[in-house]
């Protein structure tokens, strides 16, 4: 029983040890500890030297461990006690040291081998786990809506240009910074402060709120283009700009995956002194916290450094429609169309 106890505190050591540390290291250096542990005890129970308490020796051992050595020893004095003539007793049996350490040794091997064999079944079972698989669906799927993601620099001119495709083509207009600027205002959003400190530094919104915002805004263009519809059974193709988003790489992805899949980037390049010149223009009535020249600067660093790598990698795959946005409106506008028709074609 001693020899489970100590067995079952020895597994509990190995596996707190395997939980910590590099694994193949530590069978050996419980094996070690077991060792020291063993051969402390056999000096423990021989040593005359170990502290006595009630006429026994203290120990940290199992009291059951201790007792086996000294039984041994009363067998072999009784049979020297006998009278003369008593025929001698026969000889002692053999001192059973090496046999005694074999049978207080296994269960520790026992234990060592157990606990290795239940760490490499548990490795192996780690290692042949399947990655976890995404399961995310869309929430809107690509055959239904149509989602063009429009971008460009602060001020190149991509709110302008969204407001002339709705009118032409009917697209539903989504601009992230409206709905973010919405949020901010909206009484009792835990978002407010942190939206509008975003905004006034130029920096992106935590993409879970993006994001959220505008899948809520889909789903309510959806359901109402729906509810006033007259033939509910028609295969609508629901068509919407989402303007000024994604800025990030996550947001690219994460709105891929969980709303609807983009069909292409309508990118507008514009020359930084030109989108500052705009925006410091706009600046005098627009009313917006970072239409001035701290938040501007900050806004194209934001946007060099983390929203162009977006524009890259679409362009790596071929999804963007680059128009050039130097130019007058509706030179802008023109451009617009002539490539929006060739890349969408009866989708526009
Ligand atoms: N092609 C253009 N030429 C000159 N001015 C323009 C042109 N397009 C837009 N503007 C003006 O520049 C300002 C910025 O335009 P707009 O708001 O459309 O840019 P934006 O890219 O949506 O900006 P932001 O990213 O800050 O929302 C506006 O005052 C707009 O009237
Ligand atoms: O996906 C987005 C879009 C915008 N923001 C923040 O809003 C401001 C203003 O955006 P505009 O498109 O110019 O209206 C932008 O500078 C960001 O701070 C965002 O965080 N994430």
């Amino acid at each position: 029983m001693a020899a489970n106890a100590f067995g079952r505190q020895a597994w509990r050591q190995f596996m707190r040890n395997s939980c910590r540390g590099p694994a193949v290291t530590t069978p050996p250096r419980l094996l070690q500890q077991q060792q020291l542990q063993f051969s402390l005890r056999r000096q423990a129970s021989s040593s005359s030297s170990a502290p006595v308490r009630a006429g026994r020796p203290v120990s940290h051992y199992p009291s059951s461990l201790l007792r086996r050595q000294p039984t041994a020893q009363r067998s072999y004095s009784s049979g020297s006690q006998g009278g003369q003539n008593i025929p001698p007793p026969p000889p002692p049996p053999p001192p059973r040291r090496s046999n005694n350490n074999q049978i207080k040794f296994w269960p520790f091997l026992v234990v060592i081998a157990l606990g290795s064999g239940g760490y490499i079944l548990l490795v192996n079972q780690r290692i042949e786990m399947p990655p976890p698989t995404k399961s995310t669906t869309p929430a809107f799927s690509a055959s239904d809506v149509t989602v063009i993601f429009v971008l460009g620099g602060p001020g190149a001119g991509k709110g302008t240009q969204c407001a002339r495709l709705v009118k032409d083509y009917g697209f539903t207009h989504l601009s992230a910074g409206d709905l973010l600027r919405a949020e901010q205002d909206r009484p009792g959003s835990q978002y407010g402060q942190l939206i509008r400190d975003c905004i006034k530094n130029g920096e992106i919104v935590p993409m879970e709120v993006t994001v959220a915002l505008l899948e809520n805004a889909m789903r309510d263009t959806i359901s109402s283009k729906k509810s006033s519809n007259n033939n509910p059974g028609s295969n609508n193709n629901y068509k919407f700009l989402i303007d000024g988003f994604p800025r990030k790489m996550d947001q690219a992805l994460k709105f891929e995956e969980v709303v609807c899949p983009a069909k292409l980037v309508l990118f507008y390049d514009c020359p930084e002194e030109e989108m500052e010149r705009r925006l410091l223009e706009r600046g005098k009535t627009s009313g917006r916290a970072d239409d001035n020249a701290e938040s501007i600067r900050k806004r194209f660093r934001t946007f060099v450094e983390t929203s162009m790598p977006v524009v890259n990698h679409y362009e790596a795959e071929k999804r963007v429609v680059k128009v050039d946005a130097t130019p007058s409106p509706d030179r802008v506008y023109a451009d617009t169309q002539a490539k929006l028709k060739k890349a969408l074609g009866d989708k526009l």
